[in-house]
């Protein structure tokens, strides 16, 4: 890997998340000079808690440290095929842990749901979704891929990252935005997720693990020659320094990948 990813490692989930905040405003500052608006992708599982602590906590008074979400887009980088009202729906885990808290004076977010008419068709799911997709990123022209200015991911304790899941055949699947699969190793086992080339095309990339449940699996990710198979390791392979890592103390303890002091 020519180009490594970027490890950060604090000492509580307070300063995970304040870092985590810096680091999406600036993000935000950067999609806002290319278009006005900032079209993210966000993960279920730990993700919107941390988050969500990372948004709402007080602003310091300027633009720059404001989150504008009246112009955010945000979109799932993958999704469960239940209700959006179903605990396992990765939309109401974003919606309860932080759209249902952001203060009506601070605007609201654009969000992208799937569509649940076709709940009992997953493949129908991914492809509205990829319709969805192309609307907001195409427009008139056509794109390659959507070009997210970020994308928010999660690390599960066997490597997956979205509903990307080890040694999974959705891994090598390059010709669609959006993939459906039917046999999840985690429940529920029908999904959606973006495919790996979508994630690795996103301006920046960043993921959140903490805790005690990350450490083994960070270390085999950043430490280890089989962690770059692993679809963690796949994202950090073909996104090199344009992947950062939000963890804490507990999740990197034992790993020697060298770590950043400041973003
Ligand atoms: O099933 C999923 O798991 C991953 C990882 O979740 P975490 O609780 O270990 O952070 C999550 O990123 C993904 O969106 C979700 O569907």
């Amino acid at each position: 890997m020519s180009k490594q990813p970027h490890l950060y490692s604090d000492s509580s989930s307070d300063e995970v998340a304040a870092r985590l905040r810096k680091y999406v405003l600036q993000a935000q500052k950067s999609a806002f000079a290319r278009h006005q608006k900032f079209q993210i992708a966000v993960s279920g599982g730990s993700l919107p808690a941390t988050l969500s602590k990372a948004l709402l906590s007080p602003d310091n008074g300027t633009l720059d440290d404001k989150p504008q979400f009246s112009k955010w887009e945000i979109f799932f980088a993958d999704e469960r095929a239940v209700p959006l009202d179903h605990e396992d729906s990765n939309y109401g885990l974003l919606k309860k842990d932080l759209l249902d808290k952001i203060p009506p004076s601070t605007g609201s977010p654009q969000v992208f749901p799937i569509d649940v008419e076709v709940l009992d068709n997953t493949q129908e799911i991914a492809d509205r979704y990829q319709k969805v997709l192309s609307d907001q990123f195409a427009g008139k022209d056509s794109v390659r891929l959507p070009l997210f200015d970020l994308i928010l991911l999660g690390c599960g304790p066997d490597g997956h990252t979205c509903s990307l899941f080890p040694g999974h055949e959705l891994l090598r699947k390059t010709d669609s935005w959006t993939a459906a699969i039917e046999d999840s190793p985690k429940p529920p086992k029908r999904r959606i997720t973006l495919t790996l080339p979508v994630v690795t095309h996103a301006d920046q990339i960043a993921f959140v693990a903490t805790g005690g449940g990350k450490k083994d699996i960070l270390k085999k990710i950043l430490d280890s020659e089989d962690g770059r198979s692993l679809p963690c390791g796949l994202v950090n392979e073909q996104g090199g320094d344009k992947v950062s890592w939000f963890t804490d103390s507990a999740a990197t303890e034992g790993v020697s990948f060298p770590q950043k002091g400041s973003l």
